[in-house]
């Protein structure tokens, strides 16, 4: 479905930080931070599918299950429909839980061997006060039976399952209380990928029955490109993309998104796109880069990037990204800098790039030792800038305070 923002959004997420403190010596010591998830922002929309993408150790995880409040946030707030959920008691808490599931990754540790089908996917239903006995075995048969799964296998352990099967058996669980809103956290990263398909499937299906909204957690672009409406992509903590499916795929404005799109293998080999390889591991969220995060194996970095935290700015109408090259307080006018991106921006009003290799098809290597260029006129971009600008030293990133990245 497309995303009506005339309506109000079911889920709001403000400034949400999540840190792991870590601790040394006999007396635990507080010696740093886990910087998991370092200030993000945005909406989920109902019926909405917003996918979450970035490479292992962005924070994915860490968000999802802090927005569920499984995690306990460092700061910032989460709003379901008008709750503010870290505000609620236990009791409000438990209520709301019903509204609110998560279905895992590994299908294989997410179920527990020693329980039938029927307690897996009932184990809910009945704390909840839904059903018991027989009433809560036919809730289970029919959960089944909407799954693709046959009735009869209520009676069954999980170790009689495919991987399949049991990712099929973790959603009737995640649909027992009937929710509005399911953490997908890479639901089908562990499946191959024709059962992929159908559990994507599967999925889009149940959202258009239940009228259910999505955060869609992958690592791979690909995945999320076939279920999301929306996508935002994560970098060390921060959203540094957030765009329509089609827009981000059309026109990728953060290198980042840039470099994890031309990773994806293209079906026909004579369309040969540009690859772009990330050099270096993502750094530690323990001790992230000054200004932003990406800027040490970014290609187009220059004055500001190291120094300075992007904030989110609206390049174009609900297309958001965090980078100084669209922010019109620092956007180069040096076309050098911008003939340094692995691809050429659509539409915006950016210097003419002349330099040929920033536009073939060659491979491009992003350099973990790439220069930074010294231009730091601003260009006049059409861009609208949400928050305001976070300086170095501000580590919290104030830039998303009160504004969304949407
Ligand atoms: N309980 C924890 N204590 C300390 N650090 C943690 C904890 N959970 C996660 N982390 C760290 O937080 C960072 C983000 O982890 P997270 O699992 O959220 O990332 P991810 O993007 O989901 O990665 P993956 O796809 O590998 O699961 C990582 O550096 C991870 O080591």
């Amino acid at each position: 479905m497309s995303v009506d923002s005339e309506r109000e959004p079911l889920l709001r997420v403000r400034d949400l930080k999540k840190y792991f403190p870590i601790h040394k010596g006999i007396l635990g010591r507080h010696v740093g931070d886990v910087k998991a998830v370092d200030g993000i922002s945005f909406d989920i929309y109902p019926n909405e599918t917003l996918g979450m993408v970035g490479e292992s150790g962005c924070g994915k995880t860490t968000a999802g299950r802090t927005i569920l409040r499984l995690l306990e946030p460092t700061s910032g707030k989460v709003y379901f429909r008008d709750d503010s959920i870290y505000d609620l008691k236990t009791e409000q808490m438990r209520a709301l839980r019903r509204q609110m599931q998560i279905i895992f990754q590994d299908p294989f540790s997410s179920l527990n061997p020693r329980m039938t089908v029927e307690s897996i996917i009932g184990e809910a239903i009945e704390f909840h006060g839904i059903a018991k006995g027989e009433e809560r075995r036919s809730i289970v048969e029919s959960l089944l039976e909407r799954v693709g799964l046959q009735p009869s296998y209520v009676t069954r352990y999980p170790h009689e399952f495919s991987g399949g099967q049991r990712q099929r058996i973790g959603i009737a669980r995640a649909l027992a209380l009937n929710p509005d809103f399911i953490v997908c956290d890479e639901a089908v990263s562990a499946l191959d990928v024709s059962v992929q398909a159908q559990v994507i499937n599967l999925l889009q299906d149940l959202q258009e029955e239940y009228n259910l909204s999505y955060l869609f957690i992958a690592h791979d672009l690909s995945v999320v490109k076939h279920i999301s409406d929306r996508i935002a992509v994560m970098y060390l903590g921060r959203v540094v993309e957030l765009a329509t499916t089609e827009d981000l795929f059309e026109n990728p404005l953060h290198p980042y998104t840039q470099a994890l799109l031309s990773a994806i293998p293209t079906p026909n080999p004579s369309k040969k796109k540009k690859r772009v390889i990330l050099k270096g591991d993502v750094p530690s969220p323990i001790n992230p880069p000054s200004g932003c995060t990406f800027h040490t194996r970014c290609p187009a970095r220059f004055g500001p990037c190291s120094k300075v935290v992007p904030r989110s700015v609206e390049a174009e109408p609900g297309h958001f990204v965090r980078c100084h090259l669209y922010d019109p307080e620092y956007a180069p006018t040096d076309p050098e800098v911008w003939a340094r991106m692995p691809l050429q921006p659509k539409g915006l009003n950016i210097p003419e790039v002349t330099d040929a290799k920033a536009t073939s098809g060659e491979d491009a290597t992003i350099a973990k030792e790439a220069k930074p260029a010294e231009d730091e006129g601003a260009v006049k971009a059409e861009a609208k800038v949400e928050a305001p600008v976070a300086t170095e030293g501000a580590a919290d990133d104030k830039a998303g305070e009160g504004a969304a990245d949407e």
